[in-house]
This record gives C-alpha cells, sequence and structure tokens, in this order.
C-alpha cells in the first residue's frame, strides 16, 4: 500500500477541523491526492451509528456500549474508506481515530485502555496512522472556543463534566509519552497561524520520510497507568 494515514487527535474545540481544513488545501496546491475523514463517520453506516453515540437523549448509554459503537463504526470506515485510499496512494487526513478511544473510553470513562485497546484492535486489524498530530489544550479553551461558535453543535460527549474533559486531555498526554515515534504534540493553545506552521511542518516531514503505516504490534503495555 503506497498512500499515507495521518490521523488528529485532541480534547473537544482544540482545532482538529480547523487545522485539516487548512492543510488539506495547503497540500492539493502541492499536487498531493488527499483525502479528510473523520471518526466517529466518514461513511454512511459510521454516520449512522455517529448520530446515535452522540445524541444527547441517549444519557443512560452504558460505558462498553458507547466504546463497541465507536470501534464498529471505525471497522466499517476502516474497510470502506481508509484502506481503498491508503490502496490508491492517496494522503488520509483522518480527525480523531484509535486514540480518542483509547483518551476517552480507556482513560476519561474509566474502561482501562488494555481492554479497549482489545475491541480496537479487533476492529483495526493492523491499520495504525504512521503519524498522529495531538493537538493539545487546555479543556477549558477548547470548550469555550465551541461556545463561541454557533455552527457547531453541542453533543452528548461536550456535555461531560470538565474533570472529564480533563482526564482526556491526561490520556492524551499519556499516549504521547508512551507512543512518542507516532504521536506529536503541538501546544494548541496559541494563534492559529502558529499552530498551522508547525501542522505543516510536521506533516510534510513524515511525507518526505519512508514509514507510511504500520501495525503497531511491539507494544510494552507497562506503562499505560
Ligand atoms: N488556534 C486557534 N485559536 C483560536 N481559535 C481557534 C484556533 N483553532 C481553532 N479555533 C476555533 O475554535 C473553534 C473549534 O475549532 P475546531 O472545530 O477546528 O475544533 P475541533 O478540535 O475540530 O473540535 P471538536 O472535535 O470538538 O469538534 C472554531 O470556532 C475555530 O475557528
Ligand atoms: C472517535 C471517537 C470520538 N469520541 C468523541 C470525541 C468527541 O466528543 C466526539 C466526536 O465529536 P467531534 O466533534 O467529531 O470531535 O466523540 C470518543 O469518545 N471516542 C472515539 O473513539
Amino acid at each position: 500500500m503506497n498512500g499515507y494515514f495521518f490521523s488528529f487527535e485532541g480534547p473537544e474545540g482544540a482545532g482538529k477541523t480547523t487545522m485539516i481544513g487548512k492543510l488539506e488545501s495547503f497540500l492539493r496546491e502541492r499536487g498531493f491526492d488527499v483525502m479528510v475523514t473523520r471518526e466517529p463517520g466518514g461513511v454512511r453506516i459510521a454516520e449512522a451509528i455517529r448520530a446515535l453515540i452522540l445524541n444527547r437523549e441517549y444519557t443512560e448509554m452504558d460505558g462498553r456500549t458507547e466504546a463497541l459503537l465507536y470501534a464498529a463504526a471505525r471497522r466499517q470506515h476502516l474497510l470502506e474508506k481508509i484502506v481503498p485510499a491508503l490502496e490508491a496512494g492517496r494522503v488520509v487526513l483522518c480527525d480523531r481515530f484509535v486514540d480518542s478511544s483509547l483518551a476517552y473510553q480507556g482513560f476519561a470513562r474509566g474502561l482501562g485502555v488494555e481492554e479497549v485497546w482489545k475491541i480496537n484492535e479487533f476492529a483495526i486489524d493492523g491499520y495504525m496512522p504512521s503519524l498522529t498530530v495531538y493537538f493539545d489544550i487546555d479543556p477549558q479553551i477548547g470548550l469555550e472556543r465551541i461556545r463561541q461558535n454557533r455552527e457547531r453543535e453541542v453533543n452528548r460527549l461536550d456535555l461531560e463534566t470538565l474533570s472529564f474533559h480533563d482526564k482526556v486531555r491526561e490520556g492524551y498526554r499519556k499516549l504521547a509519552k508512551r507512543f512518542a515515534e507516532r504521536i506529536v504534540v503541538i501546544d494548541a493553545s496559541r494563534p492559529l497561524d502558529d499552530v498551522f506552521s508547525e501542522t505543516v511542518a510536521t506533516v510534510l516531514s513524515r511525507l518526505e520520510g519512508s514509514k507510511r503505516h504500520f501495525h503497531e504490534s511491539n507494544r510494552d503495555d507497562s506503562c499505560w497507568t
């Protein structure tokens, strides 16, 4: 497979969607064949699962049900959209991937990173991004950005407590330390242009590298906690 698989992660309002949009234009102008997609979603079945998971009315949703639904959406998305794009040699920019499940369901929801990884391992079957850009931000700032953005609908996960969102950030930071080779941390609290310059530099350096996507099989699971 000749494509590049890059994912973008962060707490709510970190600026992922904004940066991916700008990066898409930047790369297209330079002749790259780019595909932008998102999780949960990206294809019909996964978008239907997204609507279910994020529906604010479903306050009774169990944590494991939530984790399984994200993994199911991921599986369908991967098979229908990401793998064919990689096979066609495209640059895939994915707004969230498995690290979201590890940070939100594994750490913040308290299900355990190992357990959440296990169900996702089954879902992703070895496909992992070669680069994950993690936009780090204080959740209070991110949530405030979302509040200011009238076009952004408030979903079930947004309504979690601040302490939940703080745990999400803590989880991401642990993941970034554990997978330092794959996850690049960018301080997303800075002005948009600064965040974008660093994002471009990070992505370009990987596009020039040889590693495209890999099976994260040599994990040392001893440092999740
Ligand atoms: N560096 C920045 N400084 C100030 N505002 C920003 C910055 N980056 C993005 N924003 C604004 O913050 C809001 C949220 O950005 P965006 O939708 O890109 O975040 P997101 O990480 O995709 O959020 P979510 O995943 O929660 O939907 C938008 O109104 C966007 O214009
Ligand atoms: C993929 C994934 C996502 N989430 C959460 C993170 C956000 O709260 C929503 C998605 O909304 P966005 O506006 O598209 O960022 O879902 C999660 O908890 N687990 C996951 O695997």
